[in-house]
């Protein structure tokens, strides 16, 4: 049986709490074939070695491209992205692509800690 597909995506200032969020729900998240931005998902396999990820590009040169793609195209169920709101980013318009792709589809997203704390109960 093919697993659900979700998405983990996390900017520099809350790499450390994605982390704490992998490792806390590690045996949930091995329910999933995770896709991740590709700093995101080397942090996350560096604390989860066992987790199925796939790591796309770098946020900045197109991994949150890459993850609305694949939203537009069905391909994700769950999205849980930690936001930094107080950096300005260079992609900030492929952030917000994301999160209008996210909307769009109508997919759960989640863009803060606790946030995904509930979802992941929910998707799991
Ligand atoms: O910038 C990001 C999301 O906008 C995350 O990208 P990285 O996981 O490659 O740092």
């Amino acid at each position: 049986m093919t697993k659900p597909a979700l998405a983990l995506v996390a900017h520099d200032a809350k790499k450390d709490s994605m982390v704490t969020f992998a490792v806390t729900h590690e045996r949930r998240l091995a329910q999933f074939a995770i896709f991740t931005t590709g700093t995101t998902g080397g942090r996350i396999l560096d604390a989860c070695p066992t987790l199925d990820i796939t790591r796309l590009k770098s946020g900045p040169l197109g991994g949150d491209q890459q993850i609305g793609a694949m939203i537009a195209e069905g391909r994700i169920g769950g999205l849980i992205f930690f936001i930094d709101p107080l950096s300005p980013m260079p992609h900030d318009v492929d952030v917000k692509a994301l999160t209008r792709l996210s909307v769009l589809y109508d997919i759960p997203m989640a863009l803060n800690h606790s946030t995904a704390e509930l979802l992941i109960g929910q998707l799991a």
